[in-house]
């Protein structure tokens, strides 16, 4: 069997996303998806300047020899569009792999660890009120665990609340980045009485989530782990940028709040010293943004040796060929610990047939060889790509800060 082409499909389908579809000389073929959110015409030119031309008239069969021949290769390791890259190439190629076996992805991984997958969903309001409502929608709906993001009175704009109430948070939303306003105080003295405003209302079963996304230094986030432990949450995510992994280690010390972070990162070098000291308790890098099936299963294992769980990315930004092949690993993986989950666009998935589905806050993976999701490619040819950016931060005093 042989790569006969390889081609990058980018469409908006009420957002942007990048596929790549491998096609061999025996007709079957498999799809990746390479969406890097900001950034999607970067990994396009990557895959079709440097991988694609490389591909054509390899084994598709030897995943394991092309991921090294494409990281090794480049001379140029890591970093978010070449592992992106890498990763589209990855899950297309698995795609195949487990259409010619004839088995859906999850048995070629190992079979099922678990029967379905809980997610969590994302409840967002501009105030802790109309945010209380949305816990209680997504509740009625069956969801066992949620996010919970409000906005925070003196900030006028804040990331991961919707504009209108039950609405899809899209951070992406300006051709050229749009500006924010951040205060760190502000934010510190309103997250507790939120969390305590869920727990009140909602009682002690339902899992409650947080996103910081980057914003604290380790001593504030420190602070924050410890003043919300009373309300138990499944996870306090992003509460610092990472780069340095070290600043883990001193929120450690502070806080028996579960720590998740990684969503950004693209190798399992971003997280070695997290996971050995036992800094973190999930992992949250995905299969499209860190080197796809191979090397985020290699990250999982490293993981489940220090008792860390997996809690995959799933914003709307990424596709529901990212979705389902993670759903396929959530399924196989041991040390599974949560999915995330924001439901896309209609019209996203009618240009992405899949056969996941959503069932009482769970995900139960499909029976299709391969992973289960697919591109109708004449729908995804009437929605051209628009450039969309993300938000930037400043502080009070226009220091531009973490967004
Ligand atoms: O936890 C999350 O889902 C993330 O923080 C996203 O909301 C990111 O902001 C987005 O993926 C950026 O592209
Ligand atoms: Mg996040």
């Amino acid at each position: 069997m042989k790569i006969e082409r390889a081609y990058t499909i980018v469409t908006a389908p009420g957002r942007n996303f990048v596929t790549l579809k491998i096609v061999t000389d025996e007709g079957v073929y498999g799809i990746g998806d390479a969406t890097l959110n900001g950034r999607e015409q970067a990994v396009v030119a990557y895959l079709e300047e440097h991988v694609i031309p490389a591909l054509i008239g390899r084994d598709p069969q030897r995943i394991e020899d092309i991921w090294h021949y494409l990281y090794r290769g480049a001379y140029w390791r890591r970093g978010p569009v070449t592992m992106t890259a890498i990763a589209a190439v990855d899950m297309a190629l698995w795609d195949i792999k487990a259409k010619v076996a004839g088995m859906p992805l999850y048995q070629l991984l190992g079979g099922k660890s678990r029967e379905r997958v809980m997610v969590y969903g994302h409840a967002t309001g501009k105030d802790i009120e109309s945010c209380l409502e949305e816990v209680a929608r997504h509740v009625e709906q069956g969801y066992r665990a949620v996010r919970v993001q409000a906005g925070v009175p003196g900030i006028a704009s804040i990331y991961g609340v919707a504009k209108r109430p039950g609405e899809r948070y899209e951070p992406a939303d300006a051709d050229l980045p749009a500006e924010h306003v951040w205060s760190t105080a502000k934010y510190l003295n309103h997250v507790p009485k939120l969390f305590a405003a869920v727990r009140e209302r909602f009682g002690d079963d339902l899992h409650v989530l947080h996103d910081v996304h980057h914003r604290l230094t380790p001593i504030e986030a420190a602070r924050l782990g410890k003043e919300v432990e009373p309300y138990h949450l499944f996870w306090l995510e992003d509460c610092v940028p990472a780069e340095n992994q070290e600043s883990f280690g001193l929120i450690r010390q502070h806080t028996t709040t579960p720590l998740a972070v990684g969503e950004v990162f693209n190798s399992l070098f971003d997280a070695k010293a997290l996971i050995e000291n036992q800094w973190i308790d999930y992992i949250r890098a995905t299969l499209t943004h860190a080197g796809g099936i191979t090397h985020m299963r290699r990250l999982a294992d490293l993981a489940g040796l220090y008792h860390v769980r997996t809690g995959f990315h799933g914003p709307t930004d990424l596709s529901p060929v990212c979705l389902g092949a993670a759903i396929h690993f959530d399924t196989w993986v041991p040390n599974f610990g949560i999915q995330e989950y924001m439901p896309h666009a209609d019209v996203t998935n009618e240009v992405f047939p899949h056969d996941y589905r959503f069932e009482d806050g769970h995900f139960i993976v499909g029976e299709t060889p391969g992973h289960g999701v697919d591109i109708d490619e004449d729908a995804a040819a009437q929605y051209p790509y628009r450039r969309a950016s993300l938000p930037v931060n400043r502080l009070e005093d226009g220091t531009l800060w973490h967004w």
